[in-house]
């Protein structure tokens, strides 16, 4: 059986003990977890929990009798008014001394008969009392086919002309994050989204802030904070399809171009041209803005830029920025400073949330967040798509080109990001060739060695580097994405790792080990990006002898099993 699980402030810390001791006492397998961190923790997570009770049981564990209390309380206030929230079910879990498996057992014994009595009813065909048609969908087969439509409509609405917008670009069922994210983000409530690359977080913020802007106000309403001018891009290129501009906007002359009556998406990101954005923004402001986190502060501080109508910020990709030194300090100055928590919803996005409780709290304490905030993280023991294919090569240094050489010929794909690590500074000063212009140098050269010798590889090598231009930049994404008549090969450093989607990568190569295993982790989803097929996409490590010892870490930490392949010959 495969359950939600809820967990209150003071069972922080236990949820992965608690996925193990529930699988092998109640045999049940938690897909999905919920924490709140508001004081009055269950009875709000009770509240947070309903909108997800139509599908799914949600076990809701409390530690202290007056929590359990609470819990029962709520659930049975929220029954009266839903017959669904009876799939809510506490579970007062003492927990003394420390012995979780046992309060567990006894625990789950005593509500076993509830589930049990649940089952027999679904074997038997019978329909609960009360329960209107939507419990056929419960079936697990047909959970993964419920549409947008069936979703958002009812309690969690989303306006039909949003919903008839989804349709039309072609996004019928929602994805397991939208699923879950989108009834609680439509309620109001503020979120930590924690859920896998390729997963859907961009429709699943998007599509709440769109139901709140008010196409005829002309002030900003909403922005996405991004951590690079590409994902920017991409960003306000999907936004500006739900808002109905037909394709792509590239040119930012285009922003200013507003309909009566339409909601305007602006991208205000580093390389734009200060003064134009400056006029912009005054002339005609946009309902949303997508920007980079320095940009947007510096508008602010100039006073070009106004938030006093922001209802909604969503920083996605939120732990590259709170990481990041300059950056983290603009976006608590932007979230706690330039605007209030209590004014807008808040929605904070990311694959990777290191020490997310510790995060949760800082969120609170420092108020980039409301307190009532919901962590809502999507499979919860998969940090990392399963349908992804790890594979290493063990090579010496002096041999990598040719050995990337041999299993590209190998693989041959048709298009694929090759990561190499960023160029220090150092190696900058005294004119090193950086790695990503090694790489595709020799991946030409070889090219040209082979249709020499009549063999036609079909290779286009790409670069994509933080000191290139930004119309290059802009130019060298665009080629990847179009794909042009060869097969693409864009060599990246880091910057292509965060959020940058396109779908028909199928191959992505660490021909440098990454430096973290975050970093591995938003690498190799750069591939997979098919959420709703689940295709499978491979990533291949080039890694020395003496680094074979890391991947053992990143097994043991992602859950995942590396395959050697042998250098082709
Ligand atoms: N409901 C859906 N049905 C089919 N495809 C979808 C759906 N939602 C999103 N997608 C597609 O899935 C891909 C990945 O979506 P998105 O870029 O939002 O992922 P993400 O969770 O933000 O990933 P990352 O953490 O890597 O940035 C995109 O190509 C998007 O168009």
């Amino acid at each position: 059986m495969s359950m939600r699980m809820v967990v209150s402030g003071s069972l922080w810390g236990l949820e992965r003990e608690m996925h193990a001791s529930l699988v092998r006492c109640c045999g049940i397998r938690v897909e999905r977890q919920i924490v709140s961190c508001s004081s009055s923790s269950s009875s709000s997570c009770c509240f947070e929990a309903a909108p997800c009770c139509n599908r799914r049981r949600v076990l809701l564990l409390c530690r202290s009798v007056s929590s359990f209390a609470a819990a029962t309380g709520t659930v049975e206030l929220l029954s009266s008014s839903s017959s669904t929230t009876r799939r809510l079910q506490p579970l007062f879990l003492p927990l003394r001394s420390g012995k979780l498996e046992a309060s567990l057992e006894t625990a789950a014994a005593a509500s076993e008969l509830c589930f049990r009595g649940e089952e027999e009813k679904q074997e038997q065909g019978l329909e609960d009392v009360g329960n209107n048609n939507c419990d056929r969908n419960e079936e697990p087969e047909l959970v993964g086919r419920l549409t947008f439509r069936e979703l958002l409509s009812g309690a969690a609405a989303l306006p039909d002309h949003l919903l008839q917008r989804v349709e039309d670009l072609g996004f019928k069922y929602p994805t397991q994050v939208q699923k879950e994210a989108l009834p609680v983000l439509l309620s109001g409530r503020d979120m930590i989204l924690h859920a896998q690359t390729g997963s859907g977080k961009t429709l699943a913020y998007l599509l709440p802030m769109f139901s709140k802007v008010v196409p005829t106000r002309a002030a900003v309403q909403a922005i996405v904070v991004v951590p690079t001018r590409e994902l920017g891009m991409q960003v306000a290129k999907v936004a500006r399809m739900l808002a109905g501009k037909s394709g792509e906007v590239p040119a930012e002359e285009m922003n200013i171009k507003r309909e009566r009556g339409s909601i305007t998406v602006m991208a205000l990101l580093d390389g734009g041209t200060n003064s134009r954005q400056k006029s912009w923004l005054k002339a005609a402001p946009p309902q949303i803005l997508v920007g980079t986190v320095e940009r947007i502060g510096r508008m602010i501080e100039m006073k070009h830029l106004r938030t006093n109508a922001v209802t909604t910020i969503v920083v996605d990709e939120v732990d590259a920025m709170m990481g990041a030194a300059k950056e983290g300090g603009h976006l608590q100055k932007l979230l706690s400073v330039h605007t209030r928590p209590e004014q807008r919803q808040t929605i904070l996005a990311s694959a990777t949330i290191p020490q997310h409780r510790r995060f949760l709290q800082d969120c609170v304490q420092n108020k980039w967040t409301k307190e009532n905030v919901v962590y809502t993280h999507i499979q919860p023991e998969e940090k990392i798509p399963s349908y992804l294919h790890h594979r290493y090569v063990v090579c010496e240094k002096d041999d990598r080109l040719q050995v990337l050489f041999s299993v590209l010929q190998e693989d041959a794909p048709n298009a694929a990001i090759i990561f190499v690590n960023d160029q220090s500074e150092k190696a900058k000063r005294v004119g090193n060739v950086s790695a990503t212009i090694a790489v595709a140098e020799f991946l030409e050269k070889r090219k040209a060695e082979c249709l020499a010798d009549g063999v036609d590889l079909q290779w286009e090598p790409l670069i994509l580097e933080e000191d290139d231009h930004i119309h290059t930049r802009f130019s060298t994404l665009s080629d990847f994405r179009e794909g042009g008549s060869g097969r693409c090969l864009l060599v990246a450093t880091e910057l292509a790792a965060r959020g940058i989607d396109v779908p028909n990568v199928c191959h992505v190569y660490n021909y440098e080990w990454p430096q973290s295993v975050t970093s591995y982790i938003h690498r190799a989803g750069r591939t997979g990006r098919r959420p709703i097929t689940e295709e499978h996409g491979t990533v291949t490590s080039f890694i020395t002898p003496k680094e074979l010892f890391v991947l053992q870490r990143v097994e043991n930490e992602l859950k995942l099993k590396f395959s050697s392949i042998r250098v082709p010959t």
